[in-house]
């Protein structure tokens, strides 16, 4: 057992969360930068937790400037083992309406300008990504939601686009009638892959606010409608957040689905052919196997 430790990784609208005890905003240096922001710590119901604006306060990085590594690294650095992302979502279903939420569980990724590795020259890893999200940690969301009383979907696939513009009508269509996903957004990739190399229990949240460009009776997606959905969906992402210390518990047995040990049988590159360098930046994200 080691001790649970969650991090929330908040999107568009959702800056801050309350109710924890010995809250303290902490400025975290790492080997790949500086994070979006100062991390929030502090205790709820005697677990701890980490709380992360993706987007930094008053929303300073676009999607793509977002510096996802330095992100990752730094909730690992802090001790945080099981990582909740939660983010404002475009819906390609009817069902799938703003207000609701999606426990996230697939992704295709389109991201073209962002860092998406840890590893690189000097040390070459190869982590698998088939189930980028830990079935666990993503149950729990569910059940912490549907306390919270949102009306939540089992599982969707999201799509990562690289913005900031929004898709066109044809990109949207696509992703939706051809492509079979379920919803759109900016940020989920490279943060899902960087979590799952680091070791993290990576779970995604995504709070639905528009049906993207494609339902023909919404018209196009228009970024003050989102904010004011956001509002809404922003309560209700605070209220799953306070509902998971109870449900994760304080004591954290390994993850059933090995995510605590992706890179067990990761890296390739030879002990003696290790950069010295990239060793050294990978001291919290893969110490454990170095
Ligand atoms: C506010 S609309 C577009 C913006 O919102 C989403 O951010 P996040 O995923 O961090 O909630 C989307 O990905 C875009 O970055
Ligand atoms: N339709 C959309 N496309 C991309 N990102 C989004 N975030 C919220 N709505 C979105």
């Amino acid at each position: 057992m080691t001790d649970t430790m969650i991090g929330v990784i908040g999107g568009s609208g959702l800056y801050e969360i309350d109710g924890l005890a010995d809250a303290t905003w902490q400025a975290i240096e790492t080997p790949w930068g500086a994070p979006s922001d100062q991390i929030l710590t502090g205790t709820l119901e005697g677990v701890k937790m980490a709380f992360l604006p993706r987007h930094g306060r008053g929303h300073v990085h676009s999607p793509t400037t977002v510096p996802y590594r330095a992100n990752i690294d730094a909730l690992k650095r802090l001790g945080v083992t099981d990582v909740i992302s939660v983010s404002a979502s475009g819906s390609f279903r009817e069902d799938m309406a703003p207000g609701d939420f999606v426990i996230v569980d697939q992704f295709i990724d389109r991201t073209v300008a962002r860092e998406s590795s840890f590893f690189g020259t000097g040390c070459v890893a190869h982590v698998s990504v088939a189930h980028p999200t830990c079935p666990r940690l993503g149950a729990a969301c569910e059940e912490a939601a549907r306390a919270a009383g949102v009306t939540v979907h089992t599982g969707g696939t999201y799509l990562a686009m690289e913005g900031p513009q929004f898709s066109t009508l044809a990109e949207s269509k696509m992703y939706r009638e051809v492509w079979g996903c379920d919803v759109i957004g900016m940020t989920n990739m490279p943060e899902a892959k960087l979590a799952r190399e680091a070791e993290l229990c990576y779970a995604s949240v995504a709070m639905i606010t528009d049906y993207d460009s494609w339902h023909p009776d919404h018209g196009e997606v228009d970024v003050t409608a989102i904010i004011a959905t956001l509002m809404g969906n922003a309560d209700k992402g605070r209220d799953m957040v306070r509902r998971l210390p109870s449900l994760l518990g304080a004591d954290r047995a390994p993850c059933p689905h090995g995510c605590d040990r992706a890179l067990e049988f990761a890296i390739l590159t030879a002990p003696e052919a290790r950069d010295a360098a990239l060793m050294a930046k990978l001291d919290a994200v893969a110490g454990r196997v170095l």
